[in-house]
C-alpha cells in the first residue's frame, strides 16, 4: 500500500490542545470571555476551596504579594488572560470554572474536523493517547467529555498539565510524562502547534511532529524546522505493527 505524509512507530501519541487539536479562536472567543466574568465570584464565594485557595497562593506568590486581595488576584489573573500567559494558577482557576460550565451545558468543546477521527483509528489500532496542555487537567477532561461527537475520554490514556507536568518549553516535563506512561522516550510522538514545546520534547528524545493550520497564531511563524503536518491525516501511525 502507498502510503502519503509522516509515518510513526510509535507506542503511543501525546496531544496539546489549543492550535493542536482545537481552535485557539474558540478558547480564546468562548472560554475566556467564560472565565473572565466569573473569576470574581469564584475568588469571593468559595476562597476556602482547597484548588482555589492554592491557585491564589500561587497568584500572590508570583506577585511577590502575600496579602494581595481578592480584587488584586482577580486584575492579576485578567491582565494575564490579556497576555495569554500560560500561569498555571491561572489555568486552575479557569479549570474550575470551565468544568462546572462543560457539565451544566453552557460549553461544549471543539475539535477540528480531522482531529477524532484520525484519534479513534489510532486508538482501535492500539496506539496509546495522551493529553499535555496548558490547560489544567480538570479542563482537559471536561473538554474531551463534552465534545461535539459526545464522550471521548476512553480513548485517552491519561492527562497532564503544568501542575502534574511541568512548563510546557522544558525537557524535564516531558521526560516525566515518558516516565508516568511507561513508555520510552522514542516511543513517542508530540503533536503541537508551538517550536518550543517541540523542541523540549525533541531534546527529552521524543519525536515531535508541528501541526500547522492556516489562521492559528504560529501558522505563519512555522514549526522551527521541525516535521509539519497540515491536519492529523496525514500522520500514519505504526504501533506493533499494524499500520493505521
Ligand atoms: C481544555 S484546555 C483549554 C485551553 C487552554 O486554556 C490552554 O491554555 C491550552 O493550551 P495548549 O497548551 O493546549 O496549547
Ligand atoms: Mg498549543
Amino acid at each position: 500500500m502507498t502510503q502519503r505524509g509522516l509515518t510513526y512507530d510509535v507506542d503511543a501519541v501525546v496531544l496539546d490542545i489549543e492550535g493542536t487539536t482545537s481552535a485557539t479562536g474558540f478558547v480564546v472567543d468562548v472560554l475566556y470571555p467564560y472565565s473572565r466574568a466569573r473569576f470574581g465570584a469564584l475568588l469571593t464565594e468559595r476562597a476556602d476551596d482547597p484548588d482555589v485557595a492554592r491557585a491564589v497562593a500561587q497568584v500572590r506568590e508570583e506577585l511577590g504579594d502575600p496579602r494581595a486581595d481578592a480584587a488584586a488576584v482577580e486584575k492579576a489573573l485578567n491582565t494575564w488572560l490579556d497576555e495569554d500567559r500560560k500561569a498555571t494558577p491561572l489555568k486552575t482557576l479557569q479549570g474550575i470554572i470551565w468544568s462546572e460550565g462543560f457539565a451544566r451545558g453552557d460549553l461544549v468543546s471543539h475539535f477540528y474536523d480531522d482531529v477524532v477521527p484520525r484519534l479513534r483509528v489510532w486508538h482501535a489500532a492500539g496506539t496509546r493517547l495522551y493529553v499535555y496542555s496548558s490547560g489544567s487537567v480538570a479542563a482537559q477532561r471536561a473538554w474531551f467529555t463534552n465534545s461535539p461527537e459526545g464522550d471521548l475520554t476512553s480513548l485517552v490514556s491519561g492527562l497532564h498539565d503544568t501542575e502534574n507536568a511541568g512548563p510546557k518549553q522544558e525537557p524535564e516535563s516531558y521526560r516525566r510524562i515518558a516516565e508516568s506512561a511507561g513508555v520510552e522516550p522514542s516511543r513517542l510522538l508530540f503533536l503541537s502547534d508551538r517550536p518550543g514545546e517541540l523542541d523540549a520534547a525533541r531534546a527529552a528524545g521524543w519525536h515531535a511532529v508541528g501541526i500547522r493550520r492556516p489562521g492559528e497564531p504560529y501558522y505563519e511563524q512555522g514549526v522551527g524546522g521541525h516535521a509539519e503536518a497540515g491536519a492529523f491525516d496525514e500522520i500514519t501511525i505504526s504501533t506493533t505493527g499494524s499500520t493505521v
